[in-house]
């Protein structure tokens, strides 16, 4: 078996660096061995055209809260096995709250954020001497409030938002440390008892916020009409299929989620949607900052295009917008905000690589920054060069999503694909756009000096973030000059 012999890690490295794939051992899990896959060939091998046949759609037993503490029995999109489960939860969200005509009726709810964010900044602007804005955690705020409007309603108290997005920030940062969790709970339970009891008060927190809210919206006869359903509104109505009966063949019964699961899906719903989202943001705009010369070009395609009269840039508009989107591509090629995309090897599957088959229980990593920085994809591949997206450049025509035929390739991937790609891209993308294009708009963003300046260094854990959080200097444009 490829798991027999693990070389030392150091050895490793360097193989990898060369190597299409190679083993590595997990420490932060200490009984896992990895095969990392580096070649973009490979990954769209494994990762879209096996999947075609609906193989190796697995993760490995993740760390989400709901999984460690309910002894991975409750599940939530990401961490559920492929399975009955999973496509009734994953079908729920992308053909309910995510349907490309349901995302119109939240354009009140991103309005609202927008302004929030807008007028946030201003403030901060005003009260420094200089025009210095501490932008990340603005954005944070306004990305936050828009997911838990989508998820619970537009009419919750703006401080239980804040609380929850600081419980949030804090089970984010929590989570590396949960990965130990994954592998014998029981025992890992009982030696890493703190940071257990993190995870328990954490969790009940997040019922004592989520739970009213649930129940409030289960009280609801009939929601005010015209308002859009929200995320609890559809969960709450959900009949999920029982997972073990409908792998013992028997006839699949339908139930409703507990209260458990919900609180859990909602947990991933704030943080899916909101975390690698606020990341992506402050990856734009800090490019934005040190390339002003783009920084117009986006500015001058948008003044083109959105009358200076306009309230917004608004969805409408983002479509028309070819070099904005070609700079939210570029950001996103450069700097994956999920490092990392996993799989497990069922026993069922029948993963081969380079003619060996990989035993069954192996975890299979894809690092998204090292597969959308090859040098056989692109040129001068660290370089911040939208035009490569427009036409005749060498990123024309690539999609975010991989296709399964042969002529398919992966070029970049910070959606994931395949089966398990994120559900989220397409609402990702479109709040992505919509608030680099407003932000543009609204104000003039520069680079501060000394320690203030925009340091592009990432802290890669969970999340691959800004090291430094974005801030910069802004100056209030006059729209109509
Ligand atoms: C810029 C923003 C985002 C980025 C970069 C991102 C990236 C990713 C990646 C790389 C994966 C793993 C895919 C794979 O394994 O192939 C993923 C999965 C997932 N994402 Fe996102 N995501 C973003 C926004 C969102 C949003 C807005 C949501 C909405 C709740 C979301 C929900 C999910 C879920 C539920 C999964 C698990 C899917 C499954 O296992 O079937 N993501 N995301």
């Amino acid at each position: 078996s490829l798991l027999r012999r693990a070389p030392p890690f150091k050895e490793m490295q360097t193989r990898l660096a060369a190597a299409k794939w190679a083993l590595v051992r997990d420490f932060s899990a200490a009984l896992r061995q990895d095969v990392v896959v580096t070649d973009r060939v490979t990954a769209h091998h494994l990762l879209v055209r096996r999947g075609a046949g609906g193989a190796f759609c697995n993760r490995p037993p993740t760390s989400t809260a709901s999984s460690v503490l309910s002894r991975q029995r409750h599940h939530n999109i990401g961490s559920a096995p492929y399975g009955a489960l999973w496509r009734g939860i994953r079908r729920n969200l992308v053909s309910e709250v995510f349907h490309p005509s349901r995302l119109r009726v939240y354009a009140p709810a991103r309005r609202r954020a927008l302004c929030g964010l807008v007028a946030d900044l201003r403030e901060q602007c005003k009260s420094s001497n200089d025009g210095l804005v501490l932008a990340a955690e603005s954005m944070h705020a306004a990305l936050f409030g828009l997911s838990a409007a989508m998820c619970f309603g537009g009419d919750v108290d703006s401080r239980l938002v804040r609380a929850m997005a600081d419980g949030m920030e804090e089970l984010i940062r929590s989570l590396v440390g949960l990965r130990v969790f994954a592998a014998l709970p029981a025992l890992t339970e009982l030696i890493y008892r703190d940071r257990w009891n993190k995870l328990v008060t954490l969790r009940r927190q997040q019922e004592e916020m989520y739970l009213p809210l649930v129940n409030a919206r289960r009280g609801l006869l009939r929601r005010p009409s015209g308002e859009a359903p929200t995320y609890v509104d559809t969960l709450i109505e959900l009949l999920v299929p029982d997972d073990s009966h409908f792998d013992s063949g028997a006839k699949a019964s339908k139930q409703r989620l507990t209260d458990g699961e919900l609180v859990g899906l909602c947990s991933e719903f704030l943080g899916a949607g909101t975390e690698p989202a606020t990341a992506a943001l402050q990856w734009v705009m800090a490019n934005l900052v040190k390339h002003v010369d783009v920084q117009e070009a986006v500015r001058s395609e948008i003044d083109a295009f959105v009358g200076a009269d306009a309230e917004e840039v608004s969805e409408d508009d983002l479509g028309k917008l070819e070099y904005l989107n070609a700079v939210l591509m570029e950001a996103l090629r450069l700097h994956p905000t999920v490092p990392s995309v996993a799989r497990q090897v069922m026993p069922d599957d029948h993963v081969f690589l380079d003619g060996r088959r990989v035993a069954a229980g192996t975890t299979v990593q894809f690092p998204l920054e090292r597969l959308a920085r090859d040098e056989t994809a692109w040129a001068e591949p660290d370089k911040f060069a939208p035009e490569r997206f427009l036409a005749g450049g060498g990123g024309d025509g690539v999609s975010l999503v991989a296709a399964a035929g042969s002529a398919g390739e992966i070029k970049m991937m910070p959606f994931g694909a395949g089966r398990r790609m994120c559900p989220g891209m397409g609402v990702a993308m479109l709040h992505l756009g919509y608030f680099v294009a407003n932000l543009v708009r609204e104000f003039e963003w520069t680079e501060a000096e000394g320690d203030l300046a925009v340091d592009l260094e990432p802290q890669v854990g969970f999340l691959n973030v800004m090291e430094r959080p974005l801030r910069a200097l802004l100056k209030l444009r006059n729209k109509r000059a």
